[in-house]
Order: C-alpha cells, then structure tokens, then sequence
C-alpha cells in the first residue's frame, strides 16, 4: 500500500516495508498500535518503494525487512545501505526487522541500521525500540537544529561582528577626520583670532597716529557733522581762527560762522560736490576767525562716514602766500629800494597820459634825471650810503610834483617825471629847476653829508615823440647832453641833439663789427727826454678806419666802447698788438723802449685782468718792466681796496704805472701814497695853459713840485710848444710828449723815427 502523507503533526511518521501486512499480523498490529500512539504509519511493499515515498516525505523512522526483496531485487539490507547513502535520508533510523537477528545482526550493523527486531516481532519490545530511535532522532534532529541554530547564531554574530568592526572602523575614520577638521578648525579659528588681534592692534596704533597726525599737524584740520557742526578741531586750526577747544565743545563753531556772507554760493557748490563725490577739490576762500578777521585760506574736506554723514576739512593758511604774491606784484611793477613805480609801471602810467593827451590836446613832459657823482659816492662810501642816497632823492622829487604827475626810478641813478600839462608847457622848466634846487641841498645820509647835482634831459609829448619808446628816448637823449654840458643844468631835446643821438647810435652799431672786419689800428706817439728829445717810449693810441669814412676820434667812440662793454675785448687788442709792436723795435734794436697803454675803468675791474696782462706779455715775449699802464685817477677812487691788490700785484710783476690826465680829477695826494703808482702824466689841459693862464701855470709847476717830493716821475701831456718845454723843464719835469715832437704816427712812421733818433746819436 502506497500513502503520499507529510509527518503528523502530533506524532512522528513512520514508514514500514518489506512485508505483506496483512499477512503479517506482527507488523500489522505493530502498526496499529503505532497508530494508536498517534504516528502516521506509512506503508511501502518493499525497499524500493520505501526509498521512492521516504523521498517524497522524509519519515522520523524507517521498519524495513531484510528479506523483502523488490521488483528489482533490492533486500532489506541494500534498501537501508541506499538510505543510508542518500544525503536527504541518511539521519533517518532505519529499523531492520529480521527473522534470524543473531545471523544478521552484523549485516544490520554493517548496512547502517540503527538497530534491528526480531521476527516475528514482540510488539512491547518492538515499540520500545522504536520509541527509543524516534526519541534518539527527534533528539538528533533537535540537536540538528540546535547545532544549525548555533552556527546561524554564530554566523549572524560574525555578521555583527564584521559590522561592528566595519562600523567601528568607520566611526574610527570619522573621529580622526572630525578630529582632523576640528583641529583645522581650531587652528584656523586661533589663527584669526591672532590676526583679528593684529588688526585691531594696528587699528589701534593707526588711530593713535592718526590722532597725533591730526593734533601735531601744522595744518589746520576739523571734523564736521551734516549740520555743519565743527565737533573735533586741533590746535592749528584753533589758533588759526582764534578759537578754543571750549568754544567747540560747546557747539560754537559752525560752517556758517566760519564763511563770510559773499562765499555762500561757492560753499554750497563744495558742499553739493561733497554730497555727490564724497570729497571737494581744495578751493581758495576766506575763513571769518572768532574776532570777525578775515584770514585767506585754502580748504579741501572728504566725508569720513556717509551714513551718519560727517567729516574732515583741511585748511591752509595762505597768508604769507597772499602777501607774497601781493610782494611780488608790487615789486614786478616797483623799485624795492625808494617805492617808486619802476619802469614797467612808468611806461604803464606814461601810455594812460599819452592817451588822455591825445584825446584833450594837451601836453605831456616826460624829464629823465640823472644824479651826477652818484656812482662816485657809491663806490668810495659804499651802498648803504648810496641807497640811503637814492631813497632821500626820491623823497625829494616826490615833494617837487603835484598830483597827477609821476615819479619813477628806472635804475641806478636814473629817475623820471612824467607831468601831465593841462595849462600848457611853460612851467615845465619852473619844475625842472624845482628840481634841480631841491637835488642842490645837501643830503645827510648817516654821518656823510652829500652834495649832488642832477642832470635833466625834458622830450614833450606829442612834439619830441608821439608813443613812449620815442619820448624816453629822446628824454635820455637830452639828459646826455646836460650832462655833457656840464652837469647841475636841465635841457630840452632838440633835433640836433637828435641827429648827434642818431650818429651815437649808428656808431654803437658799427662799433660791434668793427674789431671782427679789422677796423682797428694803432698810432703810436713818442714820449721824449725834455732835455736831450731822446724817444724813450711809446704811447699807444687807437684809430678806427672805416672803409669809405673819415677816422673817428678816440674820445667820441671810446666813451660808446665802455658804455657798451665792447671796450674789454678792444683793450685786449690794443694791449696785445702794442706788446707785439714793442717785440719788434725790442728786436730791431731799440731794446730800451717802454710802450705806454690807456686803460679803461672797465678793463682794470675785469676778473682775471692781471692774468689777461701777463698772458699778453708772455705771448709778445715782452718784459713787463717795459709795459707802462696809464690809468686814470678814476680807477683809484673807486673800490679802493680791490685797487691796491690789482696794482700792487701789476707792479709786483714790474709792470710801470702812470696816472694819465693828472690834474683833472681829485689830485689827491693822500690817495697817491697808497697806491704803487711810477709816474703822473700833467693833463694837456694845464700844459696848453702855459703861459697863457697863471692858473694852469701854477698847477703844472705845483703838479711836477709835488711829483718830485713823492718821487714819482712827471711827464707832461700835449707839449706843443717850446716855450711849454721850457718851462717844464725849468720846473723840473724830466719828460713830455706831444705835438711839439710829433702826433700819433703809426708803426712805420714811428720805426722812422727811431731809426732817425739812433742815427743821430751815432752822428753825435
Ligand atoms: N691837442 C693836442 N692833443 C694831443 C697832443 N699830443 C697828443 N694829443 C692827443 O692827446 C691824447 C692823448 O691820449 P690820452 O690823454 O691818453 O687820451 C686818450 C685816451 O684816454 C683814450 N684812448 C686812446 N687810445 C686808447 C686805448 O687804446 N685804450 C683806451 N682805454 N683809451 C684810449 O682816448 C683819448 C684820446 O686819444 P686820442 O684821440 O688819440 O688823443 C691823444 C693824442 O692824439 C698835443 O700836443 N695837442
């Protein structure tokens, strides 16, 4: 019988095979009572079928008989070998039931059973036995699933464990990173605390500077609210405007108290600028101080917070500024030393008279004034003097004018009247003596009292010039010719005086060219032993030839030489081609000769002039014991003592000095002695007045008796005479020169007459 059951649920399943139950009452009633204990019995016919259904539903105990044998011949013993061998089967207890249990107990045994029953089966003994193997496999089974719980148990806790570990790891990873970011973080965080240290510490240090900037600073500065308040000002500023710091405290100083009135526009187009650019560009304005002055000022501010709108302005004091400029205009257009309106403004003030004449037909007088023996007094007694001088002359001019009129200083000694002449011209001259006497007085400048004249050269507008350059010119003009007309007198301009002017001016001209197209020459006049008319020098003398025109005079072209400075480069001439000349007699034969030179003020106070001297002798090759320098008593009077240097250094060299024109000038014997001067040259003058005037008579004899005395030597100029070289030779002068033994001659003339004078005394 085949039954396709799972095991009970209560009981366990039994499977029987192997023998014909109901021919078998031992099993059948075996079954039942296995039934009865509430097993579900399953019943196979043989081994084989056993096997198939045990594969179906696993039963808890197999009963096989060993002899059964199924269709395929499979016994008992193989039936339970094949459980044994099946790996779902194998646990299962097979019950070998055997009807010869001593015989095949090993058969059993070896077949894997779990025990074996005898048959016919003992039913009690038999449920024992099966009793006994159900409970030994639902114990096995139990200990199965226990073992297998176990390993389930221990598995799921490797699980957990791996986890734990896998999560410890992990959670170990995450401590070191978070302690990793933490301590970046820690880091980072000290880190900014130390740089937020650092720049509150220069906050800190920037603000205690900029405090002292602000409270040190020579420039006045405030700060100001959006009501215009000064809230915080520093010193400078206070002192500036006269405040105090209580006077700020206390809210008294306001923009407006600060800004006059008239700047209100100007102020409030900063302050717009301020509002739209946050600063103003500095601008120039006045500022009221507490007292109601008025200080100039310079002003600049820039706004500090925009939200609570405030800021700081910078304020310069520009008065020295101010009063500079004012300085400077006053002096571009004023004579710093008297105050008077200088050239610049003389032309201005000169050109409105011209214009006002013009339009009412009136008369300007325009008077160039020229102090005679100025540069005299400034030189011997010094600029302080000669300044004192100059500010009591124009003190004094200003007293001779009325209003209206103006009174200039051109320069040095040079001042100018420009009279408007409503009434016509008549009184001009009444002004020019005006003039003229006030300069007479004598003038007290500290412990010198002064006497000057002046020199006055009068144009007329419109006649003597119609603009201004014209009427100055011919002022200057006629001034020249007061002077030349001996000083202390006043003329008027003139056209002759014109044309004299003009030729000056054309001369100037030709004179700068004339040294380049050699103009220049030399004549060359004897200086002679009065007693035995031996020629013992040479004067030189300069002539200028022009090409188609007649010679120009020594005096007239010599005067526009050293006004012009042109005479420094023509002295350097003269005095190169008179030592090259004297080299040449020197070594035809006339070795004792001295050859005499004129020298100009201007020449002797060049730097470097001794030099310049020297240069020109060791060119020649020329002893300078054979130079004689005429200087006139000019050159002595002035910067006395720069003179004795120069000349002693010249006479230290050898060099022979001679005073020309003697008796001209100041013929002062005090100033004489100071000076390393060889000889006086008596000015032709007082020699032409031998005999003719008892005064230049008596100067000449007094001239050489003093000479004498000093022991200089004494040579007379312009000898024209015997009677003259008589009379000087009477008097004791050893030497004379002039026409009586010949004019100026040149070179060859001169080598002439030398060659003539050895021939005589060889004839002698
Ligand atoms: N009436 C008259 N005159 C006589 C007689 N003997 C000579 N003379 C003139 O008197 C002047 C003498 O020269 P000075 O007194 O030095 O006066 C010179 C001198 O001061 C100056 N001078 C001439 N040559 C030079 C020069 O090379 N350099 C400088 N710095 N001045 C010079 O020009 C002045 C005039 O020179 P010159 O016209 O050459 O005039 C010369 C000469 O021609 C005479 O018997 N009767």
């Amino acid at each position: 019988m085949t039954e396709a059951a799972g095991p009970s649920d209560s009981g366990h399943l039994i499977l029987m095979a192997g023998a014909d139950l109901p021919d078998a009452p031992d099993l059948t009633a075996l079954r039942h009572a296995l039934e009865c204990r509430g097993h579900r019995v399953l019943v196979a016919p043989d081994g084989e079928q056993a096997l198939r259904q045990a594969g179906l539903a696993v039963p808890d105990l197999v009963l096989l008989d060993a002899a059964q044998r199924g269709p395929d011949g499979l016994d008992g013993f193989t039936a339970c070998r094949a459980f044994k061998d099946d790996e779902r089967l194998h646990k299962v207890p097979v019950l070998l039931m055997t009807e010869h249990p001593r015989a095949d107990a090993t058969r059993c045994l070896q077949s894997g059973a779990a025990d074996h029953l005898a048959r016919p089966l003992e039913p009690d003994a038999a449920l024992a036995r099966i009793d006994t193997l159900l409970s030994l496999h639902a114990a096995r089974r139990r200990l199965d699933e226990l073992e297998a719980a176990l390993q389930h148990e221990s598995a799921l806790r490797r699980q957990i464990e791996s986890y734990l570990q896998h999560a410890y790891e992990m959670l170990e990873e995450r401590v070191a990173q978070r302690t990793e970011q933490l301590a970046h973080a820690n880091a980072m965080l000290t880190a900014e605390i130390s740089e937020r240290a650092r720049v509150e510490e220069n906050l800190r240090r920037s603000e205690v500077r900029m405090r002292r900037l602000v409270e040190a600073n020579i420039i006045a500065i405030y700060f100001w609210s959006v009501d215009g308040l000064v809230v915080e000002a520093n010193d400078a500023f206070l002192r500036l405007l006269g405040y105090n710091q209580e006077d700020v405290k206390q809210g008294r100083v306001r923009w407006d108290t600060l800004t006059p009135p008239e700047y209100g526009e100007i102020s409030e187009r900063a302050w717009s600028e301020l509002r739209t650019s946050g600063s103003f560009a500095p601008y120039e304005k006045e500022y009221l101080r507490k007292d109601g002055s008025r200080v100039p000022i310079l002003v600049g501010g820039t706004v500090i917070s925009k939200r609570q709108q405030s800021g700081v302005a910078f304020v310069l004091d520009l008065t020295e500024r101010k009063q500079a400029e004012e300085r400077i205009r006053y002096m571009a257009d004023h004579d710093v030393l008297t105050g008077l309106p200088n050239r610049v403004l003389l032309q201005d003030r000169l050109q409105q008279a011209l214009s006002h004449a013009a339009r009412t037909h009136t008369l300007v007088a325009l008077m160039f004034i020229d102090l005679d023996y100025f540069k005299h007094i400034n030189d011997s007694l010094g600029h302080q003097v000669g300044d004192s001088l100059l500010r009591d002359v124009a003190r004094r001019l200003l007293h001779c004018v009325r209003e209206g009129d103006s009174v200039a200083r051109l320069g040095g000694d040079e001042f100018v009247l420009a009279l408007p002449l409503v009434g016509g011209g008549q009184d001009v001259a009444l002004v020019a003596q005006k003039v003229l006497d006030a300069l007479d007085a004598p003038f007290h400048c500290g412990d010198h009292e002064l006497h000057v004249s002046g020199s006055i050269g009068i144009s007329m507008y419109p006649d003597d010039g119609k603009d201004v350059a014209t009427l100055m010119r011919t002022a200057d003009t006629a001034m020249y010719y007061a002077k030349e007309k001996g000083r202390g007198n006043f003329q008027f301009f003139t056209q002759s005086l014109n044309r004299a002017a003009q030729r000056r001016h054309q001369l100037t001209i030709a004179l700068r060219h004339a040294l380049n197209r050699n103009e220049f020459v030399l004549y060359y006049q004897p200086q002679v032993d009065l007693e035995s008319g031996a020629i013992f020098a040479a004067e030189a003398l300069l002539r200028w030839k022009r090409e188609g025109e007649a010679p120009v005079g020594c005096n007239e072209f010599i005067t526009i030489a050293e006004e012009t400075g042109l005479i420094l480069p023509i002295g350097e001439w003269v005095l190169r081609e008179a030592c090259k000349q004297l080299r040449q007699w020197h070594e035809s034969g006339f070795g004792g000769l001295t050859m005499a030179v004129n020298l100009s003020p201007r020449q002797f106070f060049q730097p470097n002039f001794e030099q310049m001297v020297r240069d020109a002798l060791d060119d020649a090759g020329v002893p300078p014991n054979r130079l004689d320098l005429e200087i006139t008593e000019g050159i002595l009077m002035q910067r006395t003592e720069d003179n004795v240097a120069t000349l002693k250094i010249l006479s230290d060299m050898g060099i022979k000095l001679s005073i020309d024109d003697f008796g001209t000038g100041y013929s002062s014997l005090a100033y004489l002695q100071r000076f390393p001067v060889d000889a006086l040259k008596i000015d032709r003058s007082f020699v032409s007045g031998i005999g003719q005037d008892s005064n230049d008579t008596a100067l000449v004899a007094a001239i050489i008796s003093m000479a004498n005395s000093l022991r200089l030597k004494v040579l007379a100029e312009g000898v024209e005479t015997n009677e003259q070289r008589c009379f000087l030779q009477s008097h004791g002068c050893p030497s004379g020169q002039g026409f009586y033994y010949s004019a100026p001659v040149s070179a060859e003339e001169f080598t002439e007459m030398l060659l003539r004078q050895s021939r005589r005394t060889i004839d002698a």
